[in-house]
């Protein structure tokens, strides 16, 4: 690649800016590109929170969100408003990570104009359409129109060599959400002020709507009752399905606190302090392992099955009875609980966002 290639990065979500930083960074560090940095507020809110943060100025802000908007309507204000930026800024390179309406559309908007597609994070499966919906389809479909398919580890690339996708289109970089992480860890401080073990809670996928979150709502109570040395914190998405019946549920209990969304710093500093991590999160899958941190994965299926390959993260379903047995056991098994808190590295040794450039640059 010769010098002063112009890279769209394109970011949609909380999780896409943590991950999207890092390579972000790196560009701005090099002569070498011109970074242009897109975003389409698919989540205004904790995205704009995040940039902040994080240092990321957008030079365009397509602030596509709309009341109750479905998602072929997003789509359908998307993929122009991004082929508008591409043509403006004179893009030769579009970037986008993960699985979101946003990643799909700016590798679909990309192949449409003939700019190669850089995926970050490419190669997560679970092989069910519906599950997660409509992340597994978006980036199975984003794998077979990307350049370059950056997965973060062995057995992505694997899923990917498996569906017939060219190995010369596909590198193993690490997650890039493992360098922001290593960056910022020694930066947030861990401050326990009760004394008491702390399990910190995040729950906030769609396919958990509806009872299967009142399944896991009710399995904690159950654990802050049968343990009395025991604290949850639970910053709660602003997702109203989620906000109104967390409020309902586990609102009154003096050993669960609801919190607003916490800002990645004050997250990592949660994690550090917590003795496990309840979750179905995506993202705490791969960070918790690098702190050392114990993960019980409230979902049926996960694309991440090297955290519990390593033995750092149980996949404990949706139902209350198994979250509840799988948390009790843990508490109380020390030899268990010790094992899982041993830290390790399966998602990436924090120097991902440097081999990408490497790749753009060959
Ligand atoms: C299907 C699936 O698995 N999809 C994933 C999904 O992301 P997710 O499930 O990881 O999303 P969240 O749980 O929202 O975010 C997690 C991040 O947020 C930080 N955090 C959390 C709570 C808080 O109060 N403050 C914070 O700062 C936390 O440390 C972590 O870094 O979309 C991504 C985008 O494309 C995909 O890549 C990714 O596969």
């Amino acid at each position: 690649m010769t010098s002063d290639k112009v890279v769209a990065c394109i970011i949609g979500t909380r999780p896409e800016a943590i991950k999207m930083a890092p390579v972000i960074s790196a560009m701005k560090e090099s002569s070498a590109f011109r970074c242009v940095v897109v975003t389409t507020g698919q989540h205004r809110e904790l995205l704009n929170q995040m940039l902040e943060k994080l240092d990321i100025q957008p030079d365009h802000h397509l602030d596509l969100m709309t009341e109750g908007q479905g998602l072929s309507d997003l789509f359908a204000r998307m993929l122009p408003g991004l082929e508008t930026v591409f043509a403006k800024e004179r893009v030769d390179v579009v970037l986008a990570q993960g699985d979101t309406a946003t990643t799909f559309c700016a590798a679909l908007a990309a192949f449409h104009q003939k700019i190669p597609f850089g995926h970050i994070e490419a190669g997560l499966r679970t092989n069910d359409l519906l599950n997660p919906f409509p992340e597994e389809g978006y980036r199975q479909m984003v794998s077979r129109i990307s350049r370059w398919n950056f997965a973060p580890t062995k057995s992505a690339a694997d899923n990917l060599i498996s569906e017939g996708v060219a190995p010369d289109r596909i590198h193993v970089t690490g997650n890039t959400g493992i360098d922001s992480l290593l960056k910022y860890a020694g930066k947030s401080p861990a401050k326990s002020l009760s004394g008491k073990r702390m399990i910190l809670l995040t729950a906030h996928r769609r396919e958990n709507f509806g009872e299967p979150i009142k399944a896991i709502f009710r399995a904690v109570k159950r654990v802050v009752e049968r343990f009395d040395d025991v604290e949850v914190i639970y910053p709660v998405h602003p997702n109203p399905n989620v906000r109104e019946l967390a409020k309902e549920m586990l609102g009154n209990h003096p050993r669960i606190s609801l919190l607003a969304p916490l800002d990645y710093f004050q997250f990592i500093g949660a994690m550090k302090e917590s003795t496990l991590i309840l979750t179905d999160s995506g993202g705490i899958q791969e960070e918790a392992p690098a702190l050392g941190k114990p993960v019980l994965v409230m979902r049926e299926t996960t694309e991440r099955p090297e955290a519990v390959q390593g033995g750092h993260a149980l996949l404990v379903g949706m139902a209350e009875s198994s979250i509840f047995y799988a948390t009790e056991n843990l508490l109380t098994n020390h030899k268990l609980l010790s094992a899982m808190s041993r830290s390790g590295f399966p998602f990436g040794d924090g120097n991902a966002s440097g081999r990408i450039l490497g790749v753009l640059l060959d």
